[in-house]
């Protein structure tokens, strides 16, 4: 383009010359008489076309060859598959996302690229260089995403971020524009964006399954102009919210009398609604946040005060059993649910030392003689239910092969699920329903023998058949910029038949790493409190089943967003009808179907 850009720029000089070098000829007389033997308009003419056509012929013979350049651009768009609007806001969502699930440092941000952005993610400071910076109209349009998809603090620090920016480059540059933005439209911006903030955090509260905001106010611009006299806002910005958090701590306590977590709200949440909620929720007075004594499950961590418990981890079965049915967990559950996997994402441990001190690593070889002298390295993840994390069920060689036969086949999942491709274009389909980050396929075994090798293997340590006959095909997925999944079970429940009727209920779910992310993704039991981060070629391995047949609650679980590289997945979902008789049938429908040794 730059050579197009050269090459048409030289043409244009030449032919301007040309023409006012004619204008100027014209000057001199309405008509040119030279065919009158008019010895002036002659030699006009003459002096004319004689110095300048050859450089106008040298200039266009140039220019043919740029023309080719053009020919070639002109099809790139039919050639390949270029990014779209729909593409930039999936894309735009997914950073926004990974802002707000991994708190990003946006004083850091706006100085560098989105990496040195993670304060607490990077356990090594690789030189600034190797991470790519937004530019000013990139955070802006971030900052603008985020506001729109109700991350409003992530909002309000992106576009700090973006004013930061451009403050620094408008003195070393002295340039006033950036893309689409002036320091006015960035301040004008900016200082909308935190009124939105801090009215949303007045109306309806710091957080709801769709909004999120920082929790306290930012500080008031006046007229949305900020002008700090070099102060970077990004810093100031978090400097202020912290100090206002640390005063606001005694206030803050009122308000989780009144109910600080806010409900689920998929509808647009009214002023009103949220006042009449707010007073419901202090009437409910049988019904207030379980206490320390009223929980036996393992909950971590907690909060008190005289008149209430404030709730801050929730896990555990019998906590469950409980509470499961009462309102407070109907109407709170997938919030909770939500603020528990975001917390597990980042990598907080949300269990006490009591329980995960009892968790094991150890070989085992399921009692098969066929892993006598080749046990599986087994590292418990969790005791109740059990989530394990099996070493080595393939090898590197193994994994790749798997990935190379998927790609040609990979495509977005129809179940609600869309992918965000990486380098293939997606077809603009409603994003509603769409989960932008994600692409699979169904790989049969006999498509791969890694496949089988993997069914082998785990069913000498497992005790249970993993073969397509009596279970789903593997599936393999590829998760995009910022892919993630939300918390879900993967069972098929009253409402889903299972593909094959041979096949029956999702038993056990066999999760293998394909390949790990270089950071997040995580695959997490909000929960269970416990998050397992991928291992090349280990496989998670947990049990979906109650003897009733109901799919244990506790076993929901999500993927983490992918902050950094690409997460690889495969799953096997062990299928129950065709070994049933094969397993242990405990006479309590609460127990879980299993391996007494899982
Ligand atoms: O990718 C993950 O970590 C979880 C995937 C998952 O839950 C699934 O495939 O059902
Ligand atoms: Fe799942």
């Amino acid at each position: 383009m730059k050579t197009i850009i050269e090459s048409l720029g030289d043409l244009s000089i030449v032919l301007q010359g040309y023409v006012s070098s004619w204008e100027e000829v014209e000057e001199g007389g309405e008509h040119l008489r030279w065919e009158e033997g008019d010895p002036a308009a002659a030699f006009s003419l003459l002096r004319h076309i004689g110095l300048g056509w050859t450089t106008v012929d040298q200039a266009l013979h140039q220019a043919q060859h740029t023309l080719h350049g053009i020919e070639e651009l002109a099809r790139r768009a039919d050639e390949e598959p270029l990014p779209n609007n729909d593409d930039v806001s999936a894309s735009a969502e997914a950073v926004t996302r990974l802002a707000h699930v991994y708190d990003f440092n946006t004083t850091l941000l706006a100085q560098s690229g989105l990496v040195q952005g993670l304060h607490q993610y990077l356990h090594h400071h690789p030189s600034l260089h190797q991470y790519h910076a937004l530019s000013v109209s990139d955070l802006a349009h971030l900052g603008l995403a985020a506001v729109n998809k109700g991350f409003f603090s992530v909002g309000v620090e992106f576009l700090g971020a973006a004013r930061t920016r451009a403050v620094h480059s408008h003195t070393h540059t002295h340039r006033n524009t950036w893309g689409e933005y002036t320091l006015k439209t960035l301040d004008d911006l900016l200082g909308t964006s935190i009124k939105v903030h801090n009215h949303v955090l007045e109306m309806r509260g710091p957080r709801s399954l769709n909004h999120a905001t920082a929790s306290t106010p930012y500080g008031n611009h006046g007229g949305g102009v900020l002008d700090r006299g070099g102060v970077s806002d990004g810093e100031e910005l978090k400097k202020q919210r912290m100090q206002g958090e640390i005063r606001s701590q005694t206030k803050q306590k009122k308000k989780t009398k009144q109910g600080h977590i806010m409900m689920e709200d998929n509808k647009q949440c009214e002023e009103e609604e949220w006042k009449e909620r707010r007073i419901h929720k202090s009437n409910r007075k049988g019904e207030k946040h379980m206490g320390v004594k009223e929980r036996e499950g393992h909950v971590a961590k907690e909060e008190e005060n005289k008149e209430e418990v404030r709730v801050d981890v929730v896990l555990g079965v019998e906590y469950l059993k409980r509470h499961g049915n009462k309102t407070w967990m109907v109407d709170e559950r997938p919030l909770v649910e939500r603020l528990q996997m975001e917390r597990l994402c980042r990598g907080e441990e949300l269990r006490s030392s009591s329980v995960t001190s009892k968790l094991v690593c150890r070989y085992m070889n399921g009692g098969s003689a066929w892993l006598l002298l080749a046990p599986f390295k087994v590292e418990q993840v969790a005791l109740d239910p059990s989530i394990t994390l099996v070493y080595g069920v393939l090898g590197r060689e193994e994994a790749t092969q798997v990935r190379v036969k998927a790609v040609p086949h990979l495509h977005q999942p129809f179940n609600n699920i869309k992918p965000t491709r990486r380098h293939t274009s997606t077809t603009a389909t409603d994003h509603k329903n769409t989960n932008p980050t994600l692409k699979h396929t169904w790989m049969r075994e006999e498509e791969a023998i890694p496949l089988q090798k993997l069914g082998r293997r785990l069913h000498h340590l497992l005790g249970v058949a993993i073969t397509d006959d009596n279970s789903e095909p593997y599936m393999v997925a590829d998760y995009g910029l910022g892919g993630s999944y939300d918390p879900h079970r993967d069972t098929h429940g009253p409402l889903r038949t299972p593909p094959r009727a041979t096949v029956g209920e999702r038993m056990a779910t066999v999760l293998t790493f394909l390949q790990p992310p270089a950071q997040g993704g995580l695959t997490v039991f909000p929960w269970v409190g416990a998050g397992v981060g991928g291992v090349a070629g280990a496989a998670v391995v947990w049990w979906n089943l109650l003897a009733s047949h109901e799919h244990d609650f506790l076993t929901r679980h999500a993927a983490c967003p992918v902050l950094r590289g690409y997460k690889w997945i495969m799953t096997k979902w062990v299928g129950y009808r065709g070994q049933w008789r094969s397993l242990p049938c405990p006479a309590d429908p609460s127990r879980k179907v299993t391996r007494p040794s899982h």
